[in-house]
C-alpha cells in the first residue's frame, strides 16, 4: 500500500552545488559518441538472452545502422558471449573502423577470460566496472571507501598489463564507477583519478570514463549538473572521454542524456527503442532523431526505422510500443479531428512547396525520413472531423470535396462511427460516400443527351433524355452553358433547381480519367448537395444535379439537418 507519508521511506535526491552551472544554455550542435550496448545491457535484461544468430543479426544491424562502438557482450560471463566475440573476431566480422567493447567485472579470473575472448581483435575497449554508491559500498560489498577504490586500481593495473602485452590490439581502456550518479561527487572523483593514474591516462593516451545513472534516481537536471561537476573538477580531463551511460527509472533518460551532452559529455551509451535492465537504457534511437529534428545529423541511419524495429523486435523477444516516439506504428497517425484538420492544411502547404523548412502541424518529422508514408498520417473513428475524411477521400480515392460537402459528409461518417465505436478505414469511408451521393439513381435518371450551338452564337441547347418513375420525358433547354442549359430544361418539365454552388475536378490519370462534379442546389427551398461521375464534365454535372433531386425526393439527403448555421 502507498505510504500516507513517503518521506519516512524515501529520501529526496541530494543536489550536486553548482550555482554557476553553464550547461543550461548550451545547445546540442554535433553528435555525441555513440555505443550501443544492445548485446550486453539490453540482452542481460531480456527474458531470454539472445542466442548466436539473434546476436549476429544484431551486430549486422547496428553496423548498418552506422555505429562504430558496439558492447558485444560480457563474454567472463557465458559461453555463449565468449563465443559470440571470438566468432567475430575469427570470422573477421569487424569492420576495421569498429571497436567492440566488452564488460568485466573487476576481478582478475573474470578480467583474464575477457582478454582471452578478445585475443586478436582489431580494436577493442575493456570496460570495467566496480560500485561505488555508499549503499553497495555497505550492503553488496562490505568494503570502505579506500577498499573500494583499491578494487578498481587493481582491476586497472592487471588490465593495463595484458592490454600492453598484446600490442597487436588497439586498446581502449573503459571504467564505469557504477551507480556514478547515487555516489559522493567527491569520492567518483577520487576514485576515478586513482584509477587514470594506474592506467597512466594522458591526453595522447585517453581512456574512457563512463558515469553512469545505474538507477536513474533523480530529475534529470541532477545529472547534468553531476556531469558538469565532474568534467570541471577532475584532474586533467583532457585524457578523458567522458561518457554516460543514462537508465530510464523515471522515465526521463533521454532528458538526462541530452541534458548531460550540454553538460560536457563526449559520448553515450544506450540501446535501440530503450530496451535493458527494469525501465531500460536511454534509447539512442529517440537520442538521434531528437538531433535530426534540429537539423543535425546523428551520424546514424534511420531511414528505414520499421525494419529496425521489426529486427529489434525479434531479436529482443520484446514489442516495441506503438507510440515509441519516431517509429511506433501510430506515431504517425491522428485521430483527432482538429489534429487531422491542422495536418490536411500543413500537408497541402508542402505540397505547393515540397523544398521549404517542415512545418506540418502536430508532425515534429515528416514520415518520409525515416521511411514511413503519409498513408497512415490520418485514420478516421468517432473522434474525427471533415479534415481526416476529406483527407483520406482526397489522398486514396482522388475525391476533393468542397468545404460544405466535406462539412455535410463527415455527419454521415461521424454517425457510424458512433454507432460501431471502430476505426472507419479509407475504404469504409468511400463505401459510405458512394453510397450516399454517387448512387442516387431514382426517381430520375439521365439516359443520353445532346449539346448543340448554332454557328456564332455563345449559347448552346441541351436536349436531354430522362425517366421520372421509369416514365420518358423530355428536356430541351438553352442557355449559356451546358449545365444552365440542363437546369432551365428541368425547370420547363417541372423540376425546380437553383444551383447554389458548384466545383468540378478530373480524378485518375489516363485511360481511367473521369470528372467528377458537385453541385448545391436549392429545392424547395432545401439546401442539398449531389455527385456525378463520368468521362465527360457535362455528363458529370448533369449527373450531379440528377443526384442531388434523387436525394432530396427520397428524403434520404441530411441536407433537411444541415442548418444554414451549420453550413456557416
Ligand atoms: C549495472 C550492470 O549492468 S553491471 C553488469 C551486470 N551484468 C551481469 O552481471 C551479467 C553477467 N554476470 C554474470 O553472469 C555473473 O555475475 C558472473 C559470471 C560475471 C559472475 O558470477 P559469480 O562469480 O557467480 O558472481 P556474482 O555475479 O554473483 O557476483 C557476486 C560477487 O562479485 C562481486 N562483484 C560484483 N560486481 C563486481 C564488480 N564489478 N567488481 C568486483 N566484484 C564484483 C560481489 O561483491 C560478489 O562478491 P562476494 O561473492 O564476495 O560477495
Ligand atoms: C556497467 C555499467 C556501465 C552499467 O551497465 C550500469 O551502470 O548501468
Amino acid at each position: 500500500m502507498m505510504l500516507k507519508d513517503p518521506s519516512i521511506k524515501y529520501r529526496p535526491f541530494v543536489a550536486v552545488d553548482l550555482p554557476d552551472r553553464q550547461w543550461p544554455s548550451r545547445r546540442i550542435e554535433t553528435p555525441p559518441q555513440w555505443c550501443s550496448v544492445d548485446l550486453r545491457d539490453g540482452n542481460q535484461s531480456l527474458i531470454d538472452p539472445m542466442d548466436a544468430e539473434r546476436k549476429q543479426r544484431f551486430f549486422d544491424m547496428l553496423l548498418k545502422i552506422g555505429f562504430k562502438e558496439i558492447e558485444v557482450g560480457f563474454p567472463s560471463a557465458s559461453q555463449t558471449d565468449f563465443d559470440f566475440v571470438r566468432s567475430l573476431i575469427e570470422e573477421d566480422k569487424i569492420p576495421d573502423d569498429v571497436t567492440i567493447q566488452v564488460l568485466t567485472q573487476a576481478r582478475p579470473h573474470l578480467i583474464e577470460r575477457t582478454f582471452e575472448a578478445l585475443k586478436g581483435a582489431k580494436n577493442a575497449i575493456v570496460h570495467v566496472y566496480n560500485a561505488t554508491d555508499p549503499v553497495f559500498r555497505r550492503v553488496v560489498f562490505n568494503v570502505d571507501k579506500a577498499q573500494c577504490t583499491q578494487i578498481a586500481v587493481d582491476a586497472t593495473t592487471q588490465i593495463r598489463a595484458l592490454m600492453e602485452a598484446a600490442p597487436e590490439t588497439h586498446w581502449t581502456f573503459q571504467y564505469s564507477p557504477e551507480l556514478f550518479t547515487t555516489t559522493e561527487m567527491d569520492f567518483a572523483k577520487e576514485v576515478v583519478e586513482a584509477v587514470m593514474a594506474a592506467y597512466g591516462a594522458s591526453a595522447e593516451k585517453k581512456m574512457i570514463v563512463n558515469l553512469p545513472a545505474t538507477v536513474e534516481a533523480a530529475t534529470p537536471n541532477n545529472y547534468a549538473d553531476q556531469v558538469e561537476w565532474f568534467c570541471r573538477h577532475v584532474k586533467d580531463r583532457e585524457a578523458l572521454i567522458v561518457s554516460v551511460h543514462p537508465h530510464n527509472d523515471r522515465g526521463t533518460g533521454v532528458a538526462a542524456a541530452e541534458l548531460t551532452v550540454m553538460a560536457g559529455a563526449d559520448r553515450v551509451e544506450g540501446t535501440l527503442f530503450g530496451n535493458g535492465e527494469r525501465t531500460g537504457n536511454v534509447d539512442l534511437v529517440t537520442l538521434a532523431m531528437n538531433l535530426y529534428t534540429q537539423g543535425v545529423h546523428p551520424g546514424l541511419d534511420f531511414s528505414n526505422i520499421t525494419p529496425i524495429m521489426r529486427e529489434v523486435e525479434y531479436c529482443n523477444q520484446l514489442p516495441v510500443h506503438p507510440r515509441h516516439p519516431y517509429v511506433g506504428d501510430l506515431v504517425f497517425t491522428a485521430f483527432s479531428g482538429s489534429h487531422q484538420d491542422a495536418i490536411k492544411k500543413g500537408m497541402a502547404e508542402r505540397r505547393a512547396n515540397p523544398e521549404a523548412v517542415w512545418e506540418v502541424p502536430y508532425l515534429p518529422i515528416d514520415p518520409l525520413d525515416v521511411g514511413r508514408s503519409y498513408e497512415a498520417v490520418i485514420r478516421v473513428n468517432s473522434q474525427s472531423g471533415k479534415g481526416g475524411v476529406s483527407y483520406l477521400l482526397e489522398q486514396e480515392h482522388g475525391i476533393e470535396l468542397p468545404r460544405r460537402l466535406a462539412m455535410e459528409f463527415s455527419q454521415v461518417v461521424q454517425e457510424v462511427a458512433d454507432r460501431t465505436g471502430k476505426e472507419i478505414t479509407s475504404q469504409m469511408i468511400y463505401q459510405a460516400f458512394a453510397d450516399e451521393y454517387l448512387a442516387q439513381e431514382a426517381p430520375l435518371a439521365l439516359i443520353n443527351h445532346r449539346l448543340s450551338s448554332e454557328p456564332d452564337s455563345p449559347r448552346v441547347v441541351l436536349e436531354a433524355a430522362i425517366t421520372v418513375d421509369g416514365k420518358p420525358q423530355s428536356v430541351r433547354g438553352e442557355a449559356n452553358g451546358p449545365l444552365a442549359a440542363f437546369i432551365k430544361g428541368l425547370a420547363a418539365a417541372g423540376h425546380d433547381v437553383e444551383v447554389i454552388d458548384y466545383h468540378e475536378h478530373s480524378r485518375g490519370q489516363g485511360a481511367d480519367a473521369e470528372a467528377i462534379a458537385y453541385v448545391e442546389v436549392r429545392i424547395d427551398g432545401e439546401a442539398v448537395f449531389g455527385v456525378g461521375t463520368d468521362e465527360s464534365i457535362t455528363s458529370a454535372s448533369m449527373k450531379a444535379v440528377v443526384g442531388a433531386i434523387n436525394r432530396r425526393a427520397s428524403s434520404a439527403a441530411p441536407a433537411a439537418n444541415v442548418t444554414a448555421e451549420t453550413l456557416a
